[in-house]
């Protein structure tokens, strides 16, 4: 049978989770495209504020990376907008001048931050807190500037601030109410919550209307409606959002304030569906994942053809994620008319809870400084359940605490535990029986609970405890390679080595792991711990590895790719910069950049051109995409500088030599220094040298990056030689214990400093850490050369498989 063309605007939480849903119970059916505006794959939108707050990475927060895309056959276009919809040709074109036709066409174009018209509102320094960009602005900002001030005390303008002030910066939240997050608290808990941020250092201005945001060319202050002023740096509007629904207005769907939908996500045209945020049904536009999570069901099923129930609208709970603070809001929860509230108030150790009623029937909550129940009254709002006397003063007891019974326990088996996916607590009981899910990530991956925002995670942890008794305890005490197993990375490689497994495959089934293919974690760390443990025998499953891996390039936001040849040492000649220069031209390079690490980046080389690139070039691959050691960075040294006191580039071009392309956990880089002056930059390397009066000290565990970490001194030796000995066999006991995807500066302080110096130190150990690092380098090769040897090779990786 014929696919049907599936097309989705937007490659957002909402949208992707539909075709989540729709590849769940109809893998076949579609040929899918997905566009999306932003030039990542689908992330988390809620983690954000983890970002902000210096917790976690672009990353950590992505939800479908690039391969997941691929496996799936979908078609990913980033960085392209659509911008027409062509209604009776069933066509959209996008702003750079792609044109699909579809069959059935998905809009989840979510929302735009509201921006307060107010004039400076375009200046340099005014920023809102939607996307990855914005995050990476406010990240760059507060390295600079020390004033922040976020108009707005919603749930985002809080996160935003604390985000700020976790990050160093001087925060004001400047508001327009009277009370913080108005839309979620009363007065009570809004000012218990003020109090508690007041004591993490926010500051706040309320019933402050923002008439005009002041600079020359980037922001120096607010000024406010009653004359007063605050100086400031950077300005965060935080202010509501509304859906953004341009792209269909201008197509002639029938929009108010979104796009307006029906109760099976269909909007005023066939074959058209909107979802997320840019959806309006029954007057209501969400601003939260669980609504559209349960919008993205229903349409799955719809557009499948499956028979569904039809979508109803949602009652809504939030949770403020900032961390120190508990607050939750649920439902109906102001007081008033035939509302009635129940509340209890703890002074002492500012605890604040309200139930609000509407006969028996529980209708809303809040809850400030011990929000542990919220979902269980959630649950109890969404059912709309009768609830007796009894039972609603019991609420507000402390469960748990008097009577030793948990909040976990005392669910029924139909009330929900994550909020954001809708996951009951009978189905993750039944995952653990069934699927045999015995960890909070195992349970993530069978029932999407705790994908989110990650507020559940406790009560999972809790109900495993509980369903599971001793065996969790077993099982929660390691941390699992990943989802598919409840072995622990040590486990699985002493499985490797005693049953002597020599396959990816051959691994899962025989260690029983829980999916037939494996997942995108697991894959590539197998291939690596095989090929680590078996270096002459193990042959490199290329189709495990990552794309960049897979392709030897570093693919781009537009699906070019960077290409960058080594540099030994950062030091070159007049003849390799001619072959850069002449392969530049020849295939239009878009740029050529000289790296951190001492080398140049040829960037905007099509796939197919790559072969050919490399074949000119006549240089070994820089392996900047590998998980290997990429640089030695040098400085110039006793050859020219008159402080040197070694010779750092000889040094840094034998240890690149020695220790090239051979694979580790992640990417390694080295750096020499001839003098104290270090401006080679070796105290943030994950090894560097510093040359010294009579030798060397050599300094491990050093980060640049995200989690910026000073090295630490491992020790001090005379020779470059020695330099050499002692680089290879720390090298080696990071490949031999390192977890597949740890830095050295998160190894060291897993292993600690001492233990690893105890290794390193001990010279039959090192000996014999060099000599098994020798094995595994005497069969690398330089992998451009092999594929350009390779009729093979070359039409497999760049003719037919798609990226
Ligand atoms: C910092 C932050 C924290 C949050 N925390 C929480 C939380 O704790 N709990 C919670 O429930 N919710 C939270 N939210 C809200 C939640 O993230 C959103 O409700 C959710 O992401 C909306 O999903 P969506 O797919 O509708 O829209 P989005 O995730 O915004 O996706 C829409 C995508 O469509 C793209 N797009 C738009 N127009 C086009 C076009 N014409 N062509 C191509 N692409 C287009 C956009 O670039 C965007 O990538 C938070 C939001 C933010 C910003
Ligand atoms: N933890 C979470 O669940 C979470 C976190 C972040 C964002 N979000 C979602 O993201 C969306 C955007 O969040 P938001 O906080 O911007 O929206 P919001 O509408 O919830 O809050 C905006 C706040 O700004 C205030 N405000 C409006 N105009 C103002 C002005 N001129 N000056 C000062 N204050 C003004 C409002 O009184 C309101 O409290 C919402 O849908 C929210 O639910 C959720
Ligand atoms: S580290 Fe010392 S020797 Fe090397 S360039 Fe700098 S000052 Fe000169
Ligand atoms: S409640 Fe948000 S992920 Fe579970």
């Amino acid at each position: 049978m014929e696919k049907r063309r599936l097309v989705l605007v937007g490659n957002g939480m909402a949208g992707v989770k539909t075709i989540e849903e729709i590849l769940a119970i109809s893998k076949d059916q579609f040929e899918i495209t997905i566009i999306g505006e932003e030039p990542h794959p689908n992330y988390n939108r809620i983690l954000l504020s983890k970002v902000l707050q210096g917790d976690t990475t672009l990353d950590d927060i992505t939800l479908n990376d690039w391969d997941w895309y691929e496996e799936n056959n979908i078609q990913l276009l980033t960085n392209e907008k659509v911008i027409y919809i062509d209604r009776e040709e069933k066509m959209i074109t996008t702003n750079v001048g792609t044109t699909l036709t579809y069959d059935e066409l998905i809009l989840a174009t979510g929302s735009k931050p509201f921006i307060l018209p107010i004039p400076g509102a375009d200046l340099e320094g005014v920023t809102t807190f939607r996307d990855m960009k914005d995050t990476d602005e406010m990240l760059a900002a507060s390295k600079k500037y020390r004033k922040a001030a976020v108009i707005g005390g919603g749930l985002l303008g809080l996160e935003a601030a604390r985000g700020l002030l976790n990050l160093g910066m001087d925060v004001t939240v400047v508001h327009l109410g009277e009370n913080l997050m108005d839309r979620q608290l009363d007065e009570a808990a809004a000012t218990l919550l003020k109090k508690e941020l007041e004591k993490q250092g926010m500051r706040f201005l309320l019933q402050k209307n923002t008439t005009e945001i002041v600079g020359q060319k980037r922001v120096e202050f607010l000024k406010f409606s009653d004359g007063e002023t605050l100086m400031c740096d950077l300005v965060v509007m935080a202010v509501g959002i509304k859906p953004n629904i341009d792209l269909a207005k201008s197509a002639g769907l029938k929009t108010n304030r979104g796009i307006i939908v029906n109760d099976f996500l269909e909007t005023s045209f066939p074959n058209i569906y909107a979802v997320g945020e840019c959806a309006e049904h029954n007057g209501i536009a969400y601003g939260l994942v669980a609504p559209l999570f349960e919008q993205g069901k229903v349409l799955a099923k719809k557009i499948s053809g499956y028979e569904t129930t039809p979508y109803k609208g949602s009652v809504v709970s939030t949770q403020l994620k900032v961390s120190g603070v508990e607050v939750f809001s649920a439902g109906d929860f102001i007081e008033g008319g035939e509302r009635k509230a129940l509340k209890v108030f703890d002074e002492q150790d500012g605890i604040y809870k309200k139930m609000v009623f509407v006969g028996k029937k529980l209708v809303g909550a809040v809850l400030f400084g011990d929000s542990k129940e919220g979902n269980r009254l959630f649950s109890m709002i969404k059912k709309q359940a009768d609830i007796s006397d009894t039972v609603k003063v019991s609420l507000l007891q402390p469960i748990g605490g008097d009577s030793g019974e948990s909040v976990v326990a005392s669910m029924a088996s139909d009330e929900i535990i994550c909020g954001c996916n809708g996951v009951s607590k009978g189905t993750i009981v039944q995952a653990i029986h069934e699927q045999e899910c015995t960890s909070v990530d195992g349970i993530k991956a069978c029932t999407s609970a705790s994908r989110s925002c990650g507020g559940c995670k406790s009560m999972i942890s809790e109900l495993l405890e509980i369903t599971l008794g001793d065996q969790f305890v077993a099982t929660a005490s390691k941390e699992t390679l990943c989802s598919c197993t409840d072995l622990s990375r040590d486990e699985v490689l002493d499985a490797i080595r005693n049953k002597k497994l020599m396959h990816t495959r051959e691994v899962m089934n025989v260690l029983g792991w829980s999916t037939s293919e494996g997942c995108s974690k697991c894959r590539p760390a197998l291939n690596y711990y095989l090929g680590m443990i078996y270096p002459l025998d193990y042959e490199d499953e290329n189709e495990s590895r990552y794309v960049n891996e897979r392709l030897h390039a570093n693919i781009q936001k537009d699906g070019s790719f960077g290409v960058v040849p080594r540099m030994y040492g950062g030091v070159t000649n007049s003849d390799q910069l001619r072959k850069i220069a002449d392969v530049a031209d020849k295939y239009n390079a878009k740029l050529l950049k000289i790296t951190g690490g001492q080398r140049i980046d040829i960037f905007g080389i099509e796939k197919e051109d790559l072969p050919k690139v490399w074949e000119e070039l006549d240089m070994p691959s820089g392996y900047a995409y590998g998980k290997t050691l990429r640089t030695v960075k040098t400085c110039v040294g006793e050859t020219f500088c008159r402080f040197g006191t070694q010779d750092s580039m000889s040094l840094g071009i034998a240890l690149e030599k020695r220790l090239e392309r051979v694979g580790s956990p992640h990417k390694f880089k080295m750096a020499v220094s001839a003098c104290p002056r270090n401006c080679a930059e070796s105290g943030i390397k994950d090894f560097g040298v510093v040359g010294v009066e009579g030798g060397f000290e050599m300094y491990v565990g050093g980060n640049g990056g995200t989690h910026l970490r000073a090295a630490d001194l491992l020790g001090k030796v005379k020779t470059a030689d020695e330099v050499i000995e002692y680089a290879s066999a720390y090298f080696q006991y990071y490949r031999e214990t390192g977890i597949y995807l740890e830095r050295t500066s998160k190894w060291l302080e897993r292993m600690g400093l001492d233990n690893i110096k105890a290794v390193i130190e001990n010279p039959k150990q090192r000996k014999e850490l060099n000599e098994r690092l020798e094995v595994a380098l005497s069969v690398q090769q330089d992998p451009w050369k092999k594929i350009i040897h390779s009729e093979k090779l070359k039409s497999e990786l760049f003719e037919k498989v798609k990226v």
